[in-house]
């Protein structure tokens, strides 16, 4: 967590949001897909997977497996290791493969996975700065010290007026 702050932004991404920047991606994702389609798609877990369900839905792709990644922090220096892996017989170097995040911070996740699949096509719906050549493809770009909140994380709450009672 200590390169995760302070951030002075938040970005407040809805459902409604999500779903329609995951299909803004989708749709770039089919401009740039292989003359026969992408064949799988590998969702990086958790954040991935809302979107890579909503990207495969508009793909028409049913191939989709999933790897996990954790970061460790020693000290100062976060190391990521892999804790699942997807099936490697399906997506050999990752051809035709597309790796779906929901967003890339440090790009740490995602050099680790392309290293996996140096071939594979990645995308994520949200990008910051220091990760975003990590990226083949994404939709939106926030600064570096913005942290971007997910409806996963949120829930409704009363907020008071700006004129007290
Ligand atoms: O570019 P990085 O600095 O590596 O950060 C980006 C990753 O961090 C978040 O996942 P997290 O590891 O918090 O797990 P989660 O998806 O299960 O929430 C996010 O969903 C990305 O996968
Ligand atoms: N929810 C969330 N998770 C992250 N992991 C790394 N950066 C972020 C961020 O901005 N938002
Ligand atoms: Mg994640």
């Amino acid at each position: 967590m200590t390169d995760r702050l302070p951030h002075e932004k938040g970005f407040h991404v809805s459902w409604d949001q999500l779903h329609r920047d995951a299909r803004a991606l989708a749709w770039r994702l089919q401009g740039e897909a292989p003359e026969d389609g992408w064949r799988a798609i590998v969702a990086i877990t958790r954040g991935g997977m809302a979107p890579a369900m909503i990207i495969a839905r508009e793909l028409d792709v049913r191939a989709v497996d999933t790897i996990s990644v954790k970061s460790y922090d020693h000290q100062t220096q976060s190391e990521a290791i892999i804790l699942k892996s997807p099936d490697m017989d399906l997506m050999g170097e990752g051809d035709g493969v597309l790796i779906i995040d929901d967003l890339v911070d440090t790009g740490r996740t995602l050099e680790l996975v392309r290293k996996l699949l140096p071939a594979a096509h990645v995308a994520t719906v949200y990008a910051k700065p220091k990760g975003r050549e990590l990226v083949h493809t994404f939709i939106t770009e926030v600064s570096q010290d913005t942290w971007i909140f997910f409806p996963w994380d949120m829930a409704l709450q009363y907020v008071e007026p700006y004129r007290g009672a």
